[in-house]
């Protein structure tokens, strides 16, 4: 169906739909590579594009030829260059679409009629982060929200005990051998200590922050859990949600973020 004509273009709706959709596809691959490196390689291999299909166009069939090749080839390149920023996109479908996880249907059953998760419980949480940052010891606690988290657990050492503050001070207590790494805390209970998590490739992060809180983010991309990072040279805190990272909060900030991701409802 017609949609107008445009000199000696006829466009249709499906055209237009067609336009619309690279538009986005367009949009969404440029947001996810902006500001990396990956990004002026794609917009290179955008213009070797529009180059070839200007030449195209205007049939020049050896140059073509050339430029077919070279965008054929660059097309595995580009794979192998934008392998993490791929990586991410992929996960965050899995992300937004995992309907198989058994745990957001466990997490639905166990909601009060308010909707809100009585699961874990923050105060402990956020006492201990107040009283790790107070002392400059480090911290890196990650809260379960839907996502599976138990091959993240399964790297550290498992101990499954109810949440308090003096236990979580204890594991970040410089003197313990659990200090390093991750608490990952799910269903209610510190699931296990000394946990290794992914670590954000994310150029843009300040280069004052170092591995965990790089850790915090690449654990918030791989998954929908809040991790907190206490910082052990400053004693600030900071929050990973969704591939953000926040940092610099007080604790009334720190609180209510994690109140409103935690206790937001189930999608
Ligand atoms: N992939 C990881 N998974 C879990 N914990 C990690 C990971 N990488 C680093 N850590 C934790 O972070 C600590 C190192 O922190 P580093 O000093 O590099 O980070 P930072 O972001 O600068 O934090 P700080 O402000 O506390 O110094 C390690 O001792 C370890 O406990």
């Amino acid at each position: 169906m017609l949609a107008f004509r445009l000199g000696f273009l006829d466009i249709g709706w499906l055209d237009l739909l067609d336009i619309v959709l690279v538009a986005v596809l367009i949009y969404q691959i440029y947001n996810l590579v902006r500001g990396s490196v990956a990004s002026r390689v794609f917009v290179g291999y955008l213009l070797v594009y529009l180059a070839y299909l200007l030449v195209k166009a205007l049939g020049l069939n050896l140059m073509t030829t050339i430029l077919e090749y070279f965008i054929s080839v660059g097309a595995l390149a580009l794979i192998i260059i934008f392998q993490h920023e791929i990586r991410r996109f992929l996960l965050l479908i899995g992300k937004s679409t995992n309907l198989t996880n058994s745990r957001r249907i466990r997490r639905w059953l166990l909601r009060d009629s308010t909707g809100v998760d009585t699961q874990t419980p923050l105060k402990p949480i956020l006492d201990t982060c107040k009283a790790l940052g107070a002392e400059f010891s480090g911290g890196l606690l990650v809260l379960q929200k839907n996502d599976d988290l138990e091959k993240f657990a399964q790297s550290g050492e498992l101990i499954d005990a109810d949440i308090s503050k003096p236990l979580l001070l204890a594991i970040f207590s410089q003197y313990s051998p659990l200090h390093d790494g991750a608490v990952i805390i799910s269903d209610g209970r510190i699931r296990a200590a000394r946990c290794i998590l992914p670590v954000s490739e994310d150029d843009e992060l300040p280069p004052s922050l170092g591995f965990r809180h790089r850790a915090a983010l690449g654990m918030s991309e791989a998954t929908d859990a809040a991790v907190i990072a206490v910082s052990e040279e400053s004693g600030r805190l900071a929050l990973a949600l969704n591939g953000e990272l926040y940092t610099n909060l007080s604790q009334p900030e720190l609180e209510s973020r994690l109140e409103r991701y935690l206790h937001e409802p189930v999608r």
